[in-house]
């Protein structure tokens, strides 16, 4: 079994990086803390970045996740070979480029590109927004999946995430306390599905709901409450079309051993308990 210690960083393919940027910062909130030609870091923590968009290829993205020891690379991609899963190890560019020490990669069973880390770099200063969004960490990702139960197989049999809950085929996945650090949802693509952002509390998600809606930003679900992770959320587009979330007072679970996942029925109400109606395509019946 493949160890993922954290979420790491997300590559993000994009037309228009200065968009992206203007995104990331005005909007967003986050810290742009390097920028090249063709390559932009943003950061919610103190992590060398969270996002890296990439111009060119608006579909290409990348999802990484931390191992916790060198060894752990080598053990990964031998299991993953042994499934048949080709294996790439990333040069001393490509590490540089996505400031880690090593890496390797290799498409899921749902074909996307994923990215096994071992030392990202962070950072000794501290995170300096470049709005007051109240954001205090990258949260999590939801993938695409366009076959369920094989990716829940890869997921909790070849990698070491463990079903918090289920929404209909969804799945809430926790790698460690967090109640769900990866987020599978059942649709026709692959890829990142979207991407969250924790905030200190329920007035940073209310202030959002506002600021958002000033800005033009068009807000696809929310503000509401996820009756699986309780968490407070609103969810809303990027000029890039992917879904972004603010969400706030996600649950952990501590009795790892007791723990037993719950099954919710694929209703809007297991979605919000609040009554809000998600418009995004893999929430909704
Ligand atoms: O129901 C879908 C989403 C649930 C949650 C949650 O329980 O917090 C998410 O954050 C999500 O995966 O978007
Ligand atoms: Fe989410």
């Amino acid at each position: 079994m493949i160890t993922l210690h954290d979420i790491s960083y997300l590559r993000l393919g994009c037309r228009d990086l200065d968009q992206m940027v203007d995104f990331g910062t005005r909007i967003l909130g986050l810290e742009l803390r390097e920028r090249t030609a063709t390559h932009a870091y943003l950061r919610g923590d103190n992590s060398a970045f969270n996002l890296c968009y990439i111009q060119g290829d608006e579909r290409y993205d990348a999802s990484a996740f931390e191992v916790p020891a060198l060894a752990d690379l080598a053990q990964a991609e031998q299991e993953l070979s042994a499934l048949g899963i080709a294996v790439q190890h990333g040069d001393e560019a490509a590490c540089e480029e996505r400031r880690v020490d090593a890496f390797i990669s290799f498409t899921d069973p749902n074909d996307n590109r994923i990215e096994l880390v071992y030392r990202p770099h962070v950072t000794g200063v501290r995170y300096f927004p470049s709005r007051d969004a109240g954001i205090t960490e990258f949260g999590h990702f939801g993938l695409h999946s366009r076959d369920i139960e094989r990716d829940l197989a890869f997921w909790t049999e070849v990698m070491s995430a463990r079903v918090s809950d289920r929404i209909g085929d969804g799945a809430l996945l926790r790698i460690d306390e967090v109640h769900h650090k990866i987020a599978l949802f059942s649709s026709d693509t692959t890829g990142v599905q979207h991407v969250n952002f924790q905030v200190a509390s329920i007035d940073d998600v209310m202030r959002a709901w506002y600021f958002l809606q000033e800005q033009g930003v068009p807000i696809v679900f929310g503000p509401g409450r996820h009756p699986t992770s309780t968490a407070i959320f609103i969810y809303f587009l990027g000029p890039d079309n992917r879904v972004y979330e603010y969400s706030s007072g996600v649950k952990r679970i501590t009795d790892e051993a007791g723990y037993v996942p719950r099954h919710f029925e694929m209703k809007p109400s297991s979605f919000c308990m609040w009554g809000a109606r998600p418009n995004v395509k893999e929430f909704s019946e």
